[in-house]
C-alpha cells in the first residue's frame, strides 16, 4: 500500500521534518536537488549524443531552488547546463534566494534569454506544489516555452510536480508543461495520477529525500493506492480443503439478449477462487449457459415470472452475491432487485450495472436496504444513482461519493480511468492498474466476480474491494501485454486472472 498526497499534506510533512524533527529544509532541497541531478544524468546518457546541453528553468519559489541546486550539481560535475530564471527576484523565497546566489557563485551560467529549442534536457522547476492559481503572463510564455521545446525534441524532466498542475485535482491551471518524466520527493501527488495531470506527469518518479516517517502519521494521509507489494493479501489456499472452504457466490444476473454479462460475471468468481459459483438468470440463458460455463450450477426461472419468495428464501445459503450484471429492467428484474435488496441477509452483496439502473428509479429500496453493499458504477451510472452530470461527478467525484455512501450505508466504487473507492473510513482508495483497452465491453462484469470471489474465501467487504479492484486492473494490464490496448477483449481480461494468479501466488 502506498499513500498520495494532497498538496496541504505535502506541504505539512515538509514543515513537521524542518520544525519537528529538525532536518533543515536546505537539506531536504539539497537532496531533491540530487535525485533530479541523478535522473537528469540518467536520460543525458540515454540520448547517446555527443554533447547534452540541459537547461533548467526556475520559479522563484522552493521548486525554483530546487532547479538551481539541480543545476549547480549537475555543472559541478561538467555538465552543460544553463539556468534560466523564469521567476521574479524579489519575489523569491529565501531558500531559492540561496541556491541562486551558490550558482552564481559558482559560476554556473545563467541565461537571460528565453529560447529553449537549442537544448536537449529541459529541467522544469517553474512551480511545484506552491502553485495556488492559474497560469498566466510571462510564467505561461515559459510553459509554452517548454512545451515548445519538447515538442523539437527536447526530454522535459518535471521537478516534484509538472509547472501548472493542481497537486490535488491535477487540472491543467490555464496551461502546463508535458513532461516525460516528473520526479516528485517522498510520496506520490494525487495530481500526478489523476487525469489530465497524469497525462502531463509521464512516468512518475517518486524519491526518498528524508522527511520524517512519522510526519505521514502525525498528519493523517488519507489517500492510498495498492501496488504489487499488495499481492500478499490475496487469500490462502490450504491443502487440506473442499469446494465449501472457499464458498459460494450466487450470481443474479442475464436477461433474454444479455447472457455473456452472466458469464463473466460468474467465471470471474471461479477464477478468482470460489469454490462454487451458482447463477440465477432466466429459462431462456439455460442452453447456452450451461455450454459456455458448466462449472456453474444453474438455477433458471421463467422469463417474467421469478419466484420471489424461494429466490428470498435461498439468499442465505451463499457467502457472496452479484446483483445486476445484464440483468435487464424488466418488471422481473425489478422485482428480483426489490426482493434482494429488501431480504435481510447479512452476506456480501455486489450490485452493478441494470441492478444499479433500477435502483437510482427506486432510491427508497437502497435506502431500507440493511445488506452489506457495494455498488460498482461506471460515471454514467453514478450520475443516473446521483443525478448529477457527469462533468460534475468527475470534478467532485470525492464529495459526491462520500454523501452517497453516508446517506446510503454502501461502499461505492466509481469507476473511471482511476477507479476510486469509498467507503465509511476515511480513507479513499484510488486504482493506478489498468488501461484503456478494457474500456471495451464486459469488463465491468468481470469486476464483480472478482470482488464477490474474494468476499466468498471469507475476506471483508472492503477489503475485497480494494483488493478487487486492483488486481482487475493488474488482469487487464496482462491482458494488454499479450493482445495490445486495441484488440483485448473482456474474454482476455478474464483469461489473464489465472496467469496472474500463477505468477502471485508461485512467486
Ligand atoms: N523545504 C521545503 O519546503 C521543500 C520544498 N521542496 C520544493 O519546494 C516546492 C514547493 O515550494 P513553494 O512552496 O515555495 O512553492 P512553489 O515553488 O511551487 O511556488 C510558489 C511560488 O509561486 C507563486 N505562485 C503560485 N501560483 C502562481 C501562479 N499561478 N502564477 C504566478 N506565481 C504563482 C507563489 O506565490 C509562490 O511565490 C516543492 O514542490 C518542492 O519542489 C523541496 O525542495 C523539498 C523541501
Ligand atoms: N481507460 C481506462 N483505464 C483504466 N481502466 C479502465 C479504462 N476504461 C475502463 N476501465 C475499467 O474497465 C471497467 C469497465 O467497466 P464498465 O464500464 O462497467 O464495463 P461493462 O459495462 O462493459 O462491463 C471498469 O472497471 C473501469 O475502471
Ligand atoms: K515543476
Amino acid at each position: 500500500m502506498e499513500y498520495l498526497v494532497t498538496g496541504r499534506q505535502a506541504k505539512a510533512i515538509d514543515t513537521y521534518t524542518i520544525e519537528h524533527t529538525g532536518i533543515p529544509s536546505l537539506v531536504l532541497m539539497e537532496r531533491a536537488s540530487l535525485t533530479i541531478a541523478e535522473e537528469t544524468a540518467q536520460v543525458a546518457a540515454q540520448l547517446k549524443l555527443p554533447a547534452v546541453r540541459i537547461a533548467a528553468v526556475c520559479g522563484s519559489g522552493n521548486n525554483g531552488g530546487d532547479g538551481i541546486a539541480a543545476a549547480r550539481i549537475l555543472h559541478s560535475r561538467g555538465y552543460d547546463v544553463t539556468i534560466f530564471f523564469a521567476g521574479l527576484r524579489e519575489k523569491m523565497s529565501p531558500d531559492c534566494q540561496k541556491q541562486l546566489s551558490i550558482a552564481e557563485n559558482l559560476s554556473v551560467p545563467i541565461s537571460n534569454d528565453t529560447d529553449l529549442d537549442a537544448y536537449n534536457i529541459i529541467i522544469d522547476a517553474i512551480f511545484g506544489i506552491g502553485l495556488d492559481r492559474p497560469v498566466t503572463g510571462t510564467y505561461k510564455d515559459w510553459i509554452t516555452a517548454v512545451n515548445s521545446a519538447s515538442e523539437n525534441g527536447s526530454k522535459v524532466i518535471a521537478v516534484d510536480t509538472p509547472s501548472g498542475i493542481h497537486t490535488d485535482s491535477g487540472q491543467i491551471m490555464g496551461t502546463a508543461v508535458h513532461a516525460d518524466r516528473t520526479v516528485t520527493f517522498g510520496y506520490i501527488k494525487k495530481g500526478l495520477v489523476l487525469y489530465p495531470g497524469a497525462s502531463c506527469a509521464g512516468k512518475v518518479i517518486c524519491r526518498d529525500i528524508g522527511f520524517d516517517p512519522a510526519a505521514a502519521e502525525y498528519i493523517g494521509l488519507q489517500y492510498i493506492t495498492y501496488t504489487k507489494e499488495d499481492y500478499k493479501r490475496l487469500p490462502k489456499r490450504y491443502a487440506d480443503s473442499h469446494k465449501g472452504t472457499y464458498g459460494h457466490v450466487l450470481v443474479i444476473a442475464g436477461s433474454k439478449n444479455m447472457a455473456g454479462a452472466a458469464y463473466f460475471s460468474a467465471l470471474a468468481a471461479y477464477r478468482m477462487g470460489a469454490g462454487l459459483v451458482t447463477l440465477y438468470t432466466p429459462e431462456s440463458n439455460r442452453c447456452i449457459l450451461q455450454q459456455l460455463l458448466p462449472e456453474a450450477v444453474l438455477k433458471t426461472y421463467p422469463d417474467t415470472a421469478p419466484d420471489l419468495s424461494a429466490l428470498s428464501d435461498q439468499l442465505n445459503n451463499y457467502q457472496a452475491i452479484i446483483l445486476g450484471p445484464g440483468l435487464g429492467q424488466n418488471a422481473a428484474s425489478e422485482n428480483i432487485v426489490r426482493t434482494v435488496t429488501a431480504s435481510d441477509i447479512k452476506i456480501p452483496l455486489i450490485i452493478d450495472a441494470d441492478g444499479l439502473n433500477i435502483l437510482s428509479k427506486n432510491m427508497e429500496w437502497l435506502s431500507k436496504s440493511t445488506v452489506p453493499t457495494v455498488i460498482t458504477p461506471h460515471m454514467k451510472e453514478l450520475s443516473r444513482l446521483t443525478g448529477h452530470n457527469i462533468q460534475y461527478l468527475k470534478e467532485n467525484l470525492v464529495q459526491v461519493c462520500e454523501t452517497f455512501t453516508r446517506e446510503y450505508g454502501v461502499i461505492c466504487i466509481a469507476k473511471d480511468t482511476r477507479t476510486m473507492i469509498i467507503d465509511n473510513s476515511e480513507t479513499i482508495y484510488i486504482n493506478l492498474s489498468g488501461n484503456n483497452g478494457m474500456a471495451t465491453g464486459g469488463s465491468g462484469d468481470i469486476l464483480t466476480g472478482i470482488i464477490a470471489g474474494l468476499c466468498a474465501q471469507h475476506m471483508p467487504l472492503s477489503e475485497a474491494a480494494r483488493l478487487g479492484v486492483y488486481l482487475h486492473g493488474c488482469a487487464g494490464d496482462t491482458a494488454a501485454f499479450n493482445k495490445g490496448f486495441h484488440s483485448m477483449t473482456a474474454s482476455d481480461v478474464l483469461n489473464a486472472i489465472p496467469e496472474l494468479l500463477k505468477e502471485i501466488t508461485l512467486d
